[in-house]
């Protein structure tokens, strides 16, 4: 699917909108309810990598595959390592053939579990049979990606003598692993995280808890875009958020102060509100805590035509495309002077962006809502737009809510 975007007439945004819960949050709470049911989950995200993982946790025998989610692939290792008893294939889209998963398997295996490559060693599909796991130490690198730690920590409390883990090397995503212990605190499961141990006691059972999952704030992101872009005094509202959020991407309220972007805090929602602030020439930000919202930051410093420079992005080339590489592709297309790294990028202040380009997604949903926000200064296309249903299937639709006009090719 071809879209041709067009912001909102006069630039009036009209709407409020409602996103649903955060797809970390939703596949740590489907794992957790899956080990103790009777854990209930309300605002549930009804994203694509809610949904295979939700399938995924209901299967014992044969091939399970979460096509692109990174999480579902990493926690469900974990989850199936140690349900003793189940046998199964855990694969996905060919980018997830490509996306690294050694580290958990080898701290998986010398905690005793039974895991073998299908095809490329160190890289899904992996086989998987069930173990009952009694060891109870493993250090792991830490500073490739934390869903590798936040697996071990889920199945944790199940563990007969539960888990310490030593992180070596700088931690990365440090949020993530803090909303996993935060989720496992939250249903009764003690832990202690200090310098780089982390320690889960085990729990065989816990009382009747609901987890309500707030709402998205990386694809909250998208709407911050949009409002930075916008003329001084416009509005969007959006729900359900709140102040105290698990997830690290909620920093947005605070880097968006820089391009002009104000954040109420209300009753479970956020405003934010477009003011006649000067926006800074030149945007520092390390996002080694929050890279899922680098493309909608050197997005909108582009839209802006002021600069920045982003670093700690060691992360983005395993994600579900190599995200720097597609930025420096598809904002060079647009007319920005940017450079990449392997783990930093570099926009350099611009005048104009070039009329009615078609942006490629490469198969990543960040991608196509990342450059949405632009149809604010330009008409733009977007490429296999449907891949925004990874992470937010009603993306398009909410964009049309706002007064964007979106029409299919
Ligand atoms: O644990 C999680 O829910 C996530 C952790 C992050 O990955 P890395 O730890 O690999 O950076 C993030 O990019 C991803 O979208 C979701
Ligand atoms: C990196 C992401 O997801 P995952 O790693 O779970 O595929 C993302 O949603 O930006």
């Amino acid at each position: 699917m071809k879209l041709h975007l067009t912001g909102p007439e006069n630039h009036q945004i009209k709407d409020a909108i409602t996103i649903t819960g955060s797809k970390s949050e939703s596949n740590r709470s489907l794992l957790l309810s899956a080990l103790f049911p009777n854990i209930e989950i309300t605002n549930l995200s009804n994203s694509d990598d809610a949904q295979v993982m939700a399938k995924g946790l209901q299967i014992s025998q044969g091939t399970v595959d979460i096509h692109h989610a990174g999480t579902a692939m990493r926690f469900l290792t974990g989850y199936f390592s140690a349900q003793e008893g189940k046998e199964v294939v855990l694969t996905g889209s060919k980018r997830m053939t490509e996306r690294p998963i050694k580290i958990l398997v080898d701290a998986l295996k010398s905690l005793g579990a039974e895991i073998s490559y299908v095809q490329d060693e160190g890289y899904p599909p992996i086989k998987i049979k069930g173990q009952n796991l009694v060891k109870d130490k493993v250090s792991l690198p830490a500073d490739v990606s934390s869903q590798y730690i936040s697996s071990l920590l889920l199945i944790a409390p199940s563990l007969e003598n539960g888990l310490e883990l030593e992180l070596v090397g700088k931690i990365t995503s440090v949020p993530y692993i803090k909303m996993t212990l935060a989720l496992l605190e939250e249903i009764g499961v003690e832990t202690s995280f200090k310098d780089n141990v982390i320690k889960v006691f085990p729990k065989n059972e816990i009382a009747p808890v609901t987890l309500v999952v707030e709402s998205d704030w990386s694809s909250a992101s998208y709407y911050y875009g949009i409002c930075a872009l916008a003329a001084p005094g416009t509005k969007i509202t959006l729900s359900a958020y709140k102040q105290q959020s698990l997830q690290g991407d909620s920093v947005l309220a605070e880097i968006y102060t820089s391009f002009g972007v104000e954040t109420t805090f209300g009753d479970n929602k956020i405003i934010l509100k477009k003011t006649d602030k000067e926006v800074d020439m030149e945007n520092v930000f390390d996002l080694a805590n929050a890279p899922d919202i680098a493309q909608t930051i050197a997005v909108t410093c582009f839209g802006l035509g002021v600069g920045c420079h982003l670093t700690g992005l060691h992360t983005l080339k395993i994600k579900e495309t190599d995200r720097l590489e597609a930025l420096h592709t598809e904002l060079t297309k647009l007319g920005a002077n940017i450079s990449v790294t392997d783990k930093e990028l570099d926009i350099v202040p611009s005048i104009g962006i070039l009329e009615n380009i078609a942006i490629d997604t490469y198969n990543d949903h960040r991608m196509a809502m990342a450059f949405a926000p632009l149809a604010m200064k330009t008409t733009l296309k977007v490429n296999d737009a449907e891949v925004v249903s990874k992470s937010y299937p009603d993306f398009w639709n909410d964009l049309r809510k706002l007064g964007f006009d979106i029409k299919e090719l």
